[in-house]
């Protein structure tokens, strides 16, 4: 399960970033893994949500803001894809089981209000009993604090589901919110025991190099808190 931050998708909304995402799953669809992808909303969904709080919506109607603007960016990728993708954003975690039972690449946006693409990743990774779950977002892996605001943040290598949770605990759950990993998602991790990795995602490559060989240099989130091995389809 690949999970695709919309600030790595679409910074600028630039096509050759696009494509350079679309090509990275194309490579990984062609070597028969089964594949899911969930995008972010990026910045665009920050502005839309920030511009609508100003005119007083609630928390849930931001939420709702948000998810459009994820599901934009969905159909962003599904354009760049061949023919792999399922046509049009799949809207629901049974609805992504069904396009990879069929041999589709399902892309999904938000699902619900609370909560961000990330636990979506976490809980469609559940639900297809995927092998691996990888965060591909803007900061190089999980660091002890926001290394945007605190210039002491060190970054971690490797780390237990519980350590995620006691790091990103006190992240605010407002619409538009920014971490690397939401707290349902590091929940989720915790109780599925999915094998998950975060990564600076902005160069596609190295999503390709995480998933086939095993080599990043993010974070690695596992059980026992060490480094994974070599994928298990190796
Ligand atoms: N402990 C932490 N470790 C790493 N990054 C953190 C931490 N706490 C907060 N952050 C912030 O999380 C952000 C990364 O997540 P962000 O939500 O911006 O992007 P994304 O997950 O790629 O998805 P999207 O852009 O779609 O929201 C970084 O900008 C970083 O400042
Ligand atoms: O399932 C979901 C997914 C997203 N949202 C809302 O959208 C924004 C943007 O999503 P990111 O994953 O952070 O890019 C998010 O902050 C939520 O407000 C949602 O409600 N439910």
């Amino acid at each position: 399960m690949v999970s695709i931050g919309g600030s790595v998708l679409a910074p600028d909304l630039e096509e050759s970033v696009v494509q350079g995402h679309a090509d990275a799953i194309e490579q990984l669809d062609a070597t028969g893994i089964d594949l899911g992808v969930v995008v972010g909303g990026g910045s665009v969904a920050r502005e839309y949500i920030e511009a609508a709080r100003n005119l007083g919506e609630n928390e849930i109607a931001l939420d709702d803001i948000g998810i459009g603007v994820t599901r934009l960016n969905a159909r962003l990728l599904i354009a760049a894809l061949d023919d792999i993708a399922a046509p049009a954003p799949i809207e629901s975690y049974q609805g992504g089981l069904e396009a990879m039972r069929r041999g589709d690449v399902p892309v999904l946006g938000g699902v619900t209000p609370g909560q961000t693409t990330d636990a979506v990743s976490a809980a469609l990774a559940e639900y297809v009993e995927a092998d691996l779950l990888v965060y591909a977002t803007s900061v190089p892996g999980v660091f002890t604090a926001d290394p945007d605001e605190d210039e002491t943040a060190r970054h971690i290598e490797a780390m237990t589901p519980q350590e995620l949770i006691d790091v990103i605990v006190d992240t605010e759950l407002v619409a538009g919110s920014s971490a690397p990993v939401d707290l349902l998602a590091a929940k989720l991790i915790e109780r599925s025991g999915m094998r998950t990795i975060v990564l600076d995602g902005t160069d596609p490559d190295r999503l390709v190099d995480a998933v086939l060989r095993g080599d990043h240099d993010g974070t690695d989130v596992t059980a026992d808190g060490a480094q994974t091995m070599l994928p298990e389809w190796q």
